[in-house]
């Protein structure tokens, strides 16, 4: 509070500052204050007007939550933007796994993962939960960019002991649990302050039973997250149906594996029935929605209304390369789209707004990762993980209309304020 001086280091912003909680979708404050100590959390939010040492926003600026990307390839950059004339079972075979075999390569992976980190972190994505690809060197290599470029990432080496078709791309049994537990091992001694590794089958079909049950314990033994892919097209759920004769649905088959906890996303989940939600719901697992993927490879529509009547964790994904674009800002267009599509279909289907977008791109992101301690809003005690938004940047992508005295009758936005239709159309839906 303002009675207590504040500790020296800290520094108090003055200006606008957008973010989501629980109870509010899009939370707009306006000439407000926020104090961060030397260790960079928030100290106070929204409540102290004595402090004396300000960082003054300009009025055309505001701050909002750096963005989480629940879901991406970081091995897929290169190609993406090309290759999605295929659905997912095709796709993986004639593109995906033979561009993720060059990761052998290192000095191809540090080009590759370099150029992903940076342009995810230009894209607003402080935060990424990575899938790189079966090489162990190559996935550490991951975690040391995203670090050198100070991202919040989960870096997850990919386990994958069954693929007919690219048959060079698959590991033994025994070495995707032997390089599993190295790759946690070697990345866990790093001690970077903002990289974790997540234990990352590829999905069911990619492996055997056997190699889940291994996963499933080895996240149980070090308090690990977990990452996969559920339920995203409607051959892969028939294919899972085959490979899993014995289990009840996709989710069941991870359940009875231990790969569905509270540190567990999956990507996708367009066909799960309501009986998996409640499955996910009482676990605790969350899902990753990645609307381009999911148009790109017509793959299918989540219904995101039912998954959050269900009240399951949800983040926004890019899935690149299956998704086109790196960027979240794109994410967020695209969510409203597959909304839309819903209420298009039916009527009676109550579209997303914009501002539950907003928060499923920021807050909900960081709870489906388990990291709302640290990230996703300006509550006090988080990190100060946020970005800082000019509407009004020189040669910008909008244009708001100027006047400096608006007249009264006439629909003038003024530039020097930021309006909502600024933070709407300028920062998310404009460019
Ligand atoms: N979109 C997508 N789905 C998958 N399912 C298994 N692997 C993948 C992948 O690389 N991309
Ligand atoms: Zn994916």
């Amino acid at each position: 509070g303002c009675s207590r001086p504040l500790p020296s280091g800290a520094f108090v912003y003055r200006g606008t500052f957008v973010h989501s909680t629980q109870q509010t979708a899009l939370q707009i404050l306006k000439d407000a204050l926020l104090g961060v100590d030397a260790q960079g959390k928030v100290l106070i939010s929204f409540i102290c007007h004595k402090a004396v040492f300000f960082g003054l926003l300009h009025s055309s600026e505001f701050f909002m939550p750096g963005l989480v990307d629940t879901h991406i390839h970081a091995s897929q950059y290169s190609y993406a933007g090309t290759a999605l004339d295929m659905p997912l079972l095709q796709w993986l075979n004639a593109y995906t796994f033979p561009v993720e075999s060059c990761f052998k390569d290192l000095e191809f992976a540090r080009k590759v993962y370099t150029q992903i980190v940076r342009r995810t972190l230009r894209n607003g994505t402080t935060t990424a939960c990575y899938f790189a690809t079966i090489h162990t060197e190559a996935s550490l290599l991951l975690g040391q960019i995203a670090n050198d470029f100070g991202q919040r990432a989960l870096v997850g080496k990919v386990c994958m002991d069954r693929n007919d078709c690219v048959k060079h791309y698959k590991e033994t049994l025994q070495d995707s649990q032997d390089e599993t537990c190295r790759f946690i091992k070697e990345l866990l001694e790093k001690k970077y302050p903002l990289v974790k590794p997540v234990v990352t089958p590829r999905f069911a079909p990619s492996c055997t039973g056997a190699l889940l049950e291994q996963l499933g314990e080895i996240a149980k033994n070090n308090n690990l997250h977990i990452q996969s892919h559920i339920s995203e097209t409607h051959e892969e759920v028939k294919l899972v149906k085959e490979l899993f004769p014995e289990s009840e649905s996709y989710t069941d088959v991870y359940r009875k594996h231990n790969l569905l906890t509270d540190k567990t996303v999956m990507a996708h989940g367009c066909h799960l029935s309501d009986e998996e939600l409640a499955l996910f719901r009482e676990t605790g697992a969350s899902l990753s929605h990645c609307p381009n993927s999911n148009f790109s490879l017509c793959s299918g529509v989540l219904n995101v209304r039912n998954v959050l009547k269900h009240k399951v964790k949800l983040g926004l994904g890019t899935d690149v390369a299956g998704g086109y674009s790196a960027s979240m800002l794109d994410a967020v267009r695209r969510a409203l789209d597959a909304s839309k599509v819903l209420t298009i279909q039916d009527p009676k289907y109550k579209t997303l707004s914009f501002e539950e977008v907003f928060r499923i791109a920021t807050l909900g992101g960081s709870q489906a990762l388990s990291l709302d301690d640290q990230t996703g809003n300006f509550e006090v005690g988080k990190d100060f993980d946020a970005l800082r938004i000019n509407v009004a940047a020189e040669g910008g992508p909008i244009d708001l209309i100027q006047d400096e005295e608006p007249k009264v009758g006439l629909n003038c936005r003024c530039a020097c304020e930021v309006s909502q239709q600024a933070i709407k159309y300028g920062a998310f839906l404009g460019f």
